[in-house]
């Protein structure tokens, strides 16, 4: 073979190991003279001397420049090193060379080159006999053997194994770790330890993958390299494999008195790292910071930009200057609309889970005064190891203990901090398991996740960004951070009762607009802090003599066991269109249904899940309400009269000055402003009225059918109902158009709702994605229409104990409708058939929404659509709740409320 051939075979053997050209043909050349030209020295043993002279003692030619040296060593001291360890050090290649050129081969065998990925494709025998070969040795370092850590290593449990390592490999910046160690992490079985591989190697089925994600130690201390690989090919013994991507993966960062920081910083965008006098002097500054024993580690891709963060958090001494519990806040209420609670890298490495990350990059570094930082932390919620040397990671799993194949499964949020100032956002996905699984660009990512917020949440203003969110995480991080540690804990415990006053402040400004009064004010910030002052004025509780309609008045009938036996439904024609027979949806920890009306209602209603449990959710969507038997619903034309209806009026009845006949119902007014929002004096009244609690407001039935249905005794004595304003809208037989603003009920839903797990043991709840006026419609209770006796029955058939009560009656009209027969004394039923209304929780007296009784189709009272309508604005991502008018006296409750109201009546 010509020599010109030799040297190509020598290039290409070389190349695994990221050996350019150059070097190698620089390395035949000294090599070749000392050999005599006999290329088969050099090529025996799958080219050893050529490597071996390669990854050796750097000559003198290849050293450094002495600039570049001192670089390098003003580098190293900048990462904390201390001049002693520099001395004892080899001089390494330039940073900028790629960390593999300073690699030993990853071959153990004496005799030939076999990689550690390749011994998955060998025989077993093979792989046996590579077992007796041990590490080699950088030449001018410790051998393994002798190396203190090294030894012990074999003979540990593997995860203790590399948790020493990484911690000596930042603690002991005088010991170089000399050996080639190659860690594959994939699938789900395995991390391997750095330098430490042979036991292992019949753990990495490569045979099942095509690209790998392999971590590769350095011999300096402070990083290893992280590479992307495609699969392995061969050529003879030589192990060949491409680098798709290569990243070097800093670790640093432990700050004791014997050990200055190691400040480690490698972003190409980020700030350059300090000088060690800089070190000190923040130092000096942070006297009274929390030793911190942290890792962090920054992967940093070639490609400038892009970064890729692992953060390791260790301990936190002095709590409580750690602002811990704020950011573990800002971590859940972030989390809980951005990310999963899941666990950290830190986990995925300690519970040996495969590390497949998607680079969610740009690296986002705000400064603040180190001075007033409190150290490494991380922000996930996990304790934190106070032992300097356990390097347990923090552990967060997946509530329901599984591990989940998605993507969200293993996906972490963590902030970090350094003592220098810095704050460090870390967001880690797990992704092996996502068949053809690539890492996306940045900007891909972005754009994905904002379109997904903007489905989930209905953030459509045109400025969001999910950058920008970043930022104002930063932000509110420093905000708290920058608060001196007094005012912090008084401020946090203020926070505490934010969220509960948030809503209270709110209400209260309502108040304050209807009653002038002045005693509500805005949250204060000062400094980072936020401080409620008048927040909560109280009102006298207001008594409930009287058990009134809706829930209260059927809670004896409620709870109805969703059985699969099914029931045949009704249309408004009598005919049979649905049967029963679907069993419950099981949704895990953040499930997340786009449309939850299957396209029933003109919007989608999506469903959240929450982080806790797994919820059941057992019932069919339906946008309208359906008769069930017995109800006498009839919507005929002759059943509607002349007066009933406006059929002479054209185009939109509101804009006429003369209200039409339909407006009668409304005191000759029409209920509607235009827009569709409730007139305010409407509004006021309905309010007014639903507060009500003298007798005069009530209708006391001779016969009451609720009465009736509930056990035919006779001598039962009505407990009353509540005699509402109705609202008539236009219908079908109206000359108006559909466009009419007398038609708001009947349009459905058009405002963007979420059905998600509300706080407290409510269960689920509903809350709107937008900001909502006062007097907007919000959606109808729909359900099946059944008479009382009929849900009667029900109940009495249910065995379930489901304390859930989805029932309302329709009885704002009964006062009106004299004597009423069973099939007229209606209910409408949510148990099974329902629409988003069936999840709106209770809240006592102050409620966002009222309810309001609608008639559409039929003039009489004793059908009517029960629509919900703000009572005041009400903000995006507000719970939305209604009184569902329940007496909490008296021994049997409906249930135990939550609703936090000052005006609670369970309260007791
Ligand atoms: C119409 S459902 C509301 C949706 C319900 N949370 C769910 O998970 O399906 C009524 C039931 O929700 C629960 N609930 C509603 N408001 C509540 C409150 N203020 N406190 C405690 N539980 C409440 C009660 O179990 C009640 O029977």
């Amino acid at each position: 073979m010509p020599p010109s051939q030799k040297v190509a075979k020598a290039c290409k053997a070389m190349k695994p190991y990221g050996f350019p050209n150059w070097k190698v043909k620089a390395a035949l050349k000294e090599l070749l003279p000392l050999y005599d030209n006999q290329w088969e020295l050099i090529e025996d043993d799958n080219y050893k001397v050529l490597f071996d002279r390669m990854v050796g003692e750097p000559k003198a030619d290849e050293r450094m420049e002495p600039e570049k040296n001192e670089a390098s060593s003003s580098c190293r001291a900048k990462r904390g090193r201390s001049k002693k360890t520099e001395a004892s050090l080899p001089l390494e290649p330039q940073d900028s060379e790629p960390l593999s050129k300073r690699l030993r081969p990853r071959y153990k065998k004496e005799n030939s080159s076999v990689s550690i990925s390749e011994s998955t494709r060998i025989s077993k025998t093979a792989r046996r006999s590579r077992r007796q070969n041990r590490i080699e040795p950088m030449p001018g370092s410790k051998t393994s053997s002798e190396t203190e850590d090294c030894e012990p290593l074999v003979k540990k449990p593997r995860r203790r194994q590399q948790q020493e390592q990484v911690s000596n490999a930042v603690d002991k910046s005088d010991l170089i770790l000399t050996e080639t160690s190659v860690v594959v992490l994939e699938g789900k079985e395995n991390l391997l330890p750095f330098g430490y591989q042979e036991p292992f190697m019949e753990y990495l089925p490569r045979h099942q993958m095509e690209q790998s994600l392999v971590l590769v130690k350095a011999p300096d201390p402070l990083f290893v390299e992280i590479q992307l690989r495609r699969d392995a090919q061969f050529s003879h013994s030589c192990f060949e494999e491409e680098i798709l991507h290569s990243t070097k993966l800093y670790l640093g960062g432990v700050e004791t008195e014997s050990n200055p920081v190691l400040q480690v910083e490698h972003a190409e965008n980020s700030e350059a790292p300090k000088s060690k006098s800089e070190l000190i002097q923040e130092k000096g500054k942070a006297t009274g910071m929390p030793q911190v024993d942290a890792k962090e580690v920054t992967l940093s891709s070639d490609e400038g930009n892009d970064l890729l963060c692992f953060a390791e958090p260790q301990v936190v001494i002095n709590k409580e200057l750690c602002p811990s519990d704020n950011v573990h806040e800002l971590r859940k209420n972030y989390s809980k609309h951005l990310i999963t609670d899941e666990p950290s890298i830190g986990s995925i490495l300690e519970d040996e889970v495969p590390l497949d990350v998607i680079n969610l990059g740009k690296h986002l570094l705000l400064k603040a005064p180190s001075s007033l930082l409190c150290g490494d932390y991380s922000s996930n919620g996990n304790s934190y190891n106070e032992k300097k040397d356990d390097l347990k990671i923090p552990e967060s799993r997946s509530p329901n203990g599984a591990e989940k194949d998605e993507v969200l499964g293993l996906s972490q949020l963590d902030i970090v901090s350094s003592p220098g100032g810095e704050v460090k956002l870390f967001f880690i996905c797990k992704s092996s398991k996502q068949p053809g699984f690539c890492i996306p660009s940045l900007d891909m990512v972005v754009g994905s996740l904002e379109e997904r917020y903007q489905k989930l949440y209905g953030l459509v203003t045109p400025n969001f960004s999910v950058m920008e969110v970043m930022r104002d995480i930063c932000q509110s991080f420093l905000e708290i951070a920058t608060t001196p540690t007094a005012e912090r804990v008084s401020s946090m415990n203020e926070s505490s009762i934010f969220d509960a006053s948030k809503k209270l402040n709110v209400q209260n400004i309502q108040s304050d607009e209807h009653t002038g009064g002045s005693s509500s004010r805005p949250p204060k910030h000062s400094c980072g802090s936020i401080k409620f002052q008048n927040l909560i004025k109280v009102r006298p509780k207001i008594g409930r003599g009287i058990t009134v309609s809706g829930f209260g008045s059927l809670h004896h009938l409620a709870s109805f066991e969703n059985r699969a036996s099914g029931c045949n439904l009704k249309s408004s024609s009598g005919e049979a269109v649905q049967k029963h027979t679907s069993s419950p949806v099981i949704l895990t920890p953040y499930d997340y249904i786009d449309d939850i009306t299957r396209g029933k209602e003109k919007v989608k209603i999506s469903l959240l899940n929450g982080s806790n449990a797994e919820k059941s959710l057992a019932f069919l969507y339906i946008s309208q309400n359906m008769v069930y038997k017995g109800a006498r619903v009839k919507f005929t034309m002759d059943c509607i009269s002349e007066g009933d209806c406006c059929s002479h009026c054209s185009k939109d009845c509101l804009s006429f000055s003369m209200p039409c006949e339909c407006a009668g119902q409304t005191e000759g007014e029409f209920a509607y402003a235009p827009g569709g929002l409730l007139k305010e004096s409407f509004l006021e009244d309905c309010i007014t009225l639903n507060q009500a609690s003298e007798r005069c407001h009530y209708f006391f039935c001779k016969d009451c059918p609720l009465e009736r249905s509930n056990g035919g005794n006779q001598c039962e004595l009505c407990e009353g109902h509540l005699m509402r304003k109705f609202i008539k809208e236009c219908w079908s037989k109206c000359g108006c158009s559909n466009t009419c603003g007398n038609r708001v009920v009947q349009q459905g839903i058009s405002v963007a709702l979420q059905v998600f797990q509300a706080l407290e043991g409510k269960g689920w709840g509903v809350r709107t994605l937008e900001d909502l006026p006062k007097g907007a419609f919000v959606c109808e209770y729909a359900g099946e229409v059944v008479t009382c006796s009929e849900l009667d029955e029900r109940n009495k058939q249910s065995t379930s104990s489901k304390k859930n009560m989805y029932s309302v009656l329709l009885d704002a009209g009964w006062g009106k409708e004299g004597i009423l027969k069973d099939e007229e004394a209606l209910c409408l039923d949510a148990t099974r058939y329902g629409n988003v209304a069936r999840f709106i929780n209770h809240r006592c007296s102050d409620a966002n929404l009222i309810e309001v009784p609608v008639k559409v189709e039929i003039p009489n009272h004793h059908y009517y659509h029960l629509a919900l309508f703000t009572t005041r604005k009400v903000a995006a991502m507000e719970e939305l709740t209604w009184d569902y008018g329940i007496n909490f006296e008296g021994p049997e409750k409906p249930f135990k409320c939550q609703c936090g109201s000052l005006m609670c009546r369970d309260s007791n």
